[in-house]
């Protein structure tokens, strides 16, 4: 945006395909940070958590003592995009989760792990989202989670051809099941983008 300083986005760091996102965060002209300590997030004004393994997240955000600071950051209203682990990470509730695997919580839904099992490890599909625009998505879903249910403070953005929501927003917050940071289509991190120049 023309005058508006570059936005400073974090990239949660512990684990996953975080290099991605910040080439892509960076090609959109955004001012990128890895995040993996807690004096890294205070200085960012968007986070984004990527797709990797959930249950590993969990434990490393609570081992680097992330978790707390990530969880008062998402209260407070910080900007924070989720992709597939991600979208697990920020989930109010996990169903499938490893034992004593915990979300940080945020959005209003429940998130199904691994909901097209073994047989299905990855699958591309293109998806209309009116939200980002005319033309459909093409989606990459990698041993992806579904959004199996959705409270009344969560919005469905994307559903797969059966009705399984696989993109939600509330707020500040964005969930996809699967990875825009893939594909050369950059719609959803511009969306997010956007929604952090108006937080
Ligand atoms: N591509 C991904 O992020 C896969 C998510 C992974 N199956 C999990 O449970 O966290």
């Amino acid at each position: 945006m023309a005058g508006s300083p570059a936005p400073k986005v974090g990239v949660l760091a512990l684990q996953g395909d975080f290099r991605e996102h910040a080439n892509v965060l960076r090609g959109l002209g955004a001012e990128v940070s890895l995040v993996r300590r807690p004096e890294e997030l205070s200085a960012v004004d968007g986070l984004v958590i990527p797709g990797g393994e959930s249950s590993v997240m969990d434990k490393l955000a609570r081992a680097f003592g992330l978790a707390e600071p990530l969880k008062e950051a998402i209260h407070a209203g910080l900007p924070v995009y989720g992709t597939c682990a991600g979208l697990i990470m920020l989930a109010d509730s996990i169903v499938d989760g490893i034992r004593g695997q915990q979300s940080l919580g945020g959005l209003d839904v429940a998130v199904r792990r691994n909901a097209f099992g073994s047989q299905t490890e990855s699958f591309e599909t293109d998806l209309d989202i009116p939200a980002i625009g005319e033309h459909p998505l093409h989606a990459v879903f990698i041993r992806a989670p579904v959004v199996e249910s959705v409270g009344p403070l969560a919005t469905p953005l994307a559903a797969l051809t059966d009705g399984r929501v696989v993109a939600v927003e509330q707020g500040n917050l964005l969930g996809t099941s699967f990875h825009p940071e893939v594909t050369g289509d950059m719609r959803f991190h511009e969306y997010f983008l956007a929604k952090i120049h108006a937080a």
